[in-house]
């Protein structure tokens, strides 16, 4: 069994599903698990956002979400075989169903004038509700035999919505109950990122949670591989879009790959290492443009790479300095912080202690204006804002004056605000203002990658 992701990129526009299918038809027993289409989680919360104030403003975002799926189908069905009728029916009546049901939560949002958490993750479903099923019809349009998994009735999670976490016991077993009711020759496909609580609720794993969806199937289902099919051939030195001349790097370990979605690399959702990890399942990175293309193996073995494998970069920080008042360890100002209910969802990237003080790089987003008045009551705070914080993976110990070297000379003074390697997990941190960021990093790349080779 091979477990092969598709991305929302992947299911944009009919001409890609074509190719998806084309590579479905590869494996002998492949397991498809995908996005919704490109940009249509973000139109879901855009209506959901828009439905307190404006409901029919909100109507028409779902009209117009509609209307681009039916268009898919078509376009995808006007190449294919004499069952494109019936599939049509079908799939048109999927999309209606959906958007009838999508419309009434959007009602039930603007009449109680609050958008639940709750509400909010039953909306944001539809999007791979939506392409995970039409995408399984269109299928079999094209000759193959195809069996649509609600997310819903298999990835059973708590009810932390939003960011919520897999119950994978749980999980393992109504896998393997469904994959009892599938008929050998059929190829399973599944909707990504949404899931239901044990009280029967929508939830999601937070933003690219279908890779860590993929990732939970691999493992329930002890799968030889997990294959994450994207728009770019692997994982690169640094993000494409920001590095040019950035390269795929052959292989990544499961900590490596976990530090950069951690740090920015979007490639990948955060936490989709752990449940391939538990299980020693490598993560295939590859791009359905090339797929000839070795692409990145993520796995146990990391092997090295000169100075250090690769980069990313994280904007929107601020650093937070918090200096007690009174003589108190600066553990002690921790710990007293986190009991502030204002801090309790807090994450520190990176956090350093000195003496009476802390400082940490948080998200802009969580130092919000509720927590700064608070902890002024524990102490001085200092805030930097416009931050970035740049995670370099994969470092060789040894050669760790070079790396900081380079770090200081693509910097000048006065960008860095924290810098901490840690040569255990062999990362080296910078924080360092957003503004003028890129070319400081396309500097740092040069000379990381293309002069020290
Ligand atoms: N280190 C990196 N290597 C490759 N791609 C990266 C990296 N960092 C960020 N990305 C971005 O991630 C994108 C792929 O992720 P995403 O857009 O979520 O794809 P999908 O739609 O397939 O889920 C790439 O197009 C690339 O711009
Ligand atoms: N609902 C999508 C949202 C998204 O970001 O898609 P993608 O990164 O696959 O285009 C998901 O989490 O998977």
């Amino acid at each position: 069994m091979h477990v092969l992701k598709f991305g929302g990129t992947s299911m944009d526009n009919a001409q890609n599903w074509h190719r998806v299918l084309n590579i479905i038809r590869q494996y002998k027993q492949p397991f498809i698990v995908v996005s919704a289409t490109a940009r249509t989680t973000r139109q879901l919360l855009n209506a959901a956002q828009t439905a307190l104030s404006d409901p029919e403003q909100a109507q028409k975002e779902v009209l117009n979400i509609q209307q681009r799926h039916l268009e898919l189908v078509a376009n995808f069905l006007h190449e294919c075989s004499s069952h494109a009728p019936a599939v049509g029916d079908r799939c048109k009546q999927w999309i209606y169903t959906q958007g009838k049901r999508l419309m009434r939560r959007l009602d039930n949002i603007h009449h109680a004038r609050h958008l639940s958490e709750r509400d909010k993750d039953a909306v944001l479903a539809t999007g791979e509700l939506l392409s995970s099923y039409l995408l399984a019809q269109c299928a079999e349009a094209c000759g193959l035999s195809t069996h649509w998994i609600d997310a819903g009735r298999v990835i059973r999670t708590d009810s932390n919505f939003g960011d919520a976490q897999p119950d994978i016991d749980c999980i393992r077993s109504y896998i393997s109950q469904e994959m009892q009711s599938i008929a050998s020759r059929q190829i399973p496909i599944m909707g990504g990122y949404y899931g239901k609580n044990a009280g029967g609720d929508f939830t999601t794993l937070g933003f690219e949670g279908s890779d860590f969806s993929a990732s939970i199937v691999g493992a329930a289902l002890s799968a030889r591989s997990i294959e994450i099919w994207t728009d770019v051939s692997g994982i690169y030195t640094c993000d494409p879009r920001i590095v040019a001349n950035a390269r795929p790097v052959p292989n990544l370990s499961f900590e490596e790959a976990g530090q950069l979605a951690h740090f920015g690399a979007k490639v990948l959702h955060p936490s989709t290492t752990w449940p391939a990890a538990r299980k020693n399942i490598p993560i295939l990175v590859k791009n359905i443009f090339s797929p000839c293309q070795p692409g990145t193996t993520i796995s146990t073995e990391g092997g090295t790479n000169g100075l250090a494998k690769a980069m990313a970069l994280k904007n929107n920080m601020v650093t937070l300095t918090v200096t007690a008042e009174r003589p108190m360890p600066a553990e002690n100002l921790l710990g007293a912080m986190f009991d502030l209910p204002e801090a309790k969802r807090l994450s520190m990237q990176i956090l350093t202690l000195t003496g009476t003080s802390f400082t940490a790089a948080v998200e802009q987003a969580d130092a919000g204006r509720k927590l700064i008045p608070v902890l002024e009551n524990l102490g001085y705070v200092e805030i930097i804002e416009h931050q970035s914080i740049i995670g370099l993976v994969g470092c060789t110990p040894r050669l760790s004056s070079i790396l900081m070297g380079h770090m200081l000379d693509s910097f000048d003074a006065e960008m860095l605000s924290l810098l901490s390697f840690n040569p255990t997990k062999r990362i080296l941190n910078a924080v360092v203002d957003e503004r003028n960021v890129i070319p400081a990093v396309q500097a740092l790349h040069r000379r990381l990658f293309l002069e020290s080779q």
